[in-house]
């Protein structure tokens, strides 16, 4: 049976004035758990059902997506453990591992279970709908921890880049980490940066500096004299201070990075270059109140309700400050977009002022942009959103979490008309 949840007075006053059913927070306990498998290892999926003890329902509406349930948490899981002490004892690698060697990253053995992401549908729906191809330069303006951004990475295999940017240094680290777990750093780039002014291209261009110019080695988590100071100085900010310029902290081997002229990878956009030299695929999966995630409100009972009203109600009460910073999020993460591109814009808040308010005012003021169908959403449990064309997952009748979704192309600008 669901647990009710005794949810502090200040946030069902939240929820009230924004329309979202309380009894939603009731439901998280008989929510199922989503997994991804990387592609490729879809043969493997009986392997996994007896490493984790139990079934992997295969999601008829999102390719390489799993539902298992509830209560399983993979990373806990004591069959997960074993298979790591099993491997480490033997030394030998098991079947998972030995059917596809060419996509397991040569860290350890037991890597081969991390080809497995914990990332719920809805999240996966948002991605899907980027329709990213290999080849493709993507960017996700708010990356951190990342989940997102290694099915980004999964989607475009062995070409393309993917970018990743982030405000706050200590998730960022976290993406680094999970980017070289699961052996998805090749093609990555990783800034600390704000989104709502980040201006980096994708490093498309061959090298192009003289031989006395300093340009980037391959990268180390060893960081030069002069650096380690500068983050020393900035160690208590965790959260990068307003104008910092971009700080590159991670770059793979193929991300065009390596040999690139220090000051040439710094060298901003220009406003006219960006229909041409910007990114393919930009995503803006928005900073928000996270509402609309059932599973993190619940931990909020460990954490203390304090800590929610902190976290949460404060960020609402800035209201204005949250919505400028998802539109301006919104404006940038488009502006960096490429003519033809495609921009998805999403957060996990059930909130109208959060989703297609943003989504409306950024319409109304860009000729240039689109707001699109997103066909393949008729296959998945989702509906309309307030605005046509924007969709929603409701954790009551989705069984994921909840979110929003709006799907933007980039038109070529339109002509004045004289
Ligand atoms: C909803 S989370 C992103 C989750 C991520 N896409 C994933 O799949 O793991 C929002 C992120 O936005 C970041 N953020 C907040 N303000 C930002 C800004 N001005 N620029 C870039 N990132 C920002 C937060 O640090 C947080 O990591």
């Amino acid at each position: 049976m669901s647990k009710q949840l005794e949810l502090p007075e200040s946030f069902v006053r939240f929820l009230e004035a924004n329309d979202i059913d309380p009894s939603i927070y009731n439901e998280g306990d008989s929510l199922p758990r989503y997994v991804r498998l990387k592609p490729g290892f879809e043969d493997v999926v009986q392997e996994i059902e007896s490493e984790i003890n139990c079934k992997m329902e295969q999601l008829n509406w999102l390719p390489g997506f799993y539902s298992i349930p509830p209560h399983v948490h993979i990373a806990r899981s004591k069959a997960y453990q074993q298979g790591k002490v099993r491997e480490r004892e033997s030394n030998q690698s098991s079947s998972i591992l030995m059917s596809k060697p060419s996509l397991i990253p040569s860290s350890s053995l037991w890597d081969g279970l991390f080809q497995m992401y914990g990332i719920d549908a809805a999240s996966g729906a948002a991605v899907s709908a980027l329709g990213i191809s290999p080849g493709d330069h993507v960017l996700d303006l708010c990356a951190a921890p990342g989940a997102k951004l290694c099915m980004m990475l999964d989607l475009l295999g062995d070409k393309g880049t993917a970018t990743g940017v982030d405000v706050a240094r200590h998730r960022l680290s976290a993406c680094r980490t999970m980017l070289q777990k699961y052996g998805l750093g090749e093609r990555s780039r990783l800034f600390l940066a704000d989104g709502t002014t980040f201006s980096l291209p994708p490093t498309t261009n061959l090298p192009c500096g003289s031989c006395d110019e300093e340009t980037f080695k391959q990268w180390t988590s060893r960081r030069p004299y002069k650096e380690r100071k500068q983050v020393a100085k900035t160690r208590n900010n965790f959260v990068l201070p307003l104008h910092a310029h971009p700080e590159i902290v991670f770059y793979g081997h193929n991300s065009g990075v390596i040999g690139l002229p220090k000051k040439e990878l710094f060298r901003p956009l220009d406003q006219n270059d960006c229909a041409n030299r910007g990114y393919d695929k930009v995503l803006v999966d928005a900073e928000c109140t996270h509402d609309g995630s059932i599973k993190h409100i619940q931990k909020f009972e460990q954490w203390g309700w304090t800590t929610l009203e902190r976290r949460v109600l404060d960020a609402e009460r800035t209201d204005t400050n949250l919505t400028a910073l998802q539109l301006n999020l919104l404006r940038n993460g488009f502006r960096l977009l490429k003519q033809g591109g495609i921009l998805v814009y999403s957060t996990c808040s059930l909130t109208h002022a959060q989703n297609e308010d943003v989504v409306d005012q950024f319409l109304a003021e860009s000729s240039s942009a689109e707001l699109q169908e997103i066909e393949m959403a008729k296959e998945w449990p989702c509906r309309s959103g307030r605005t046509p064309k924007t969709v929603r997952f409701d954790p009551s009748t989705s069984a994921t979490s909840g979110l929003f979704v709006a799907k933007i192309k980039k038109m070529a600008p339109e002509k004045n008309v004289l």
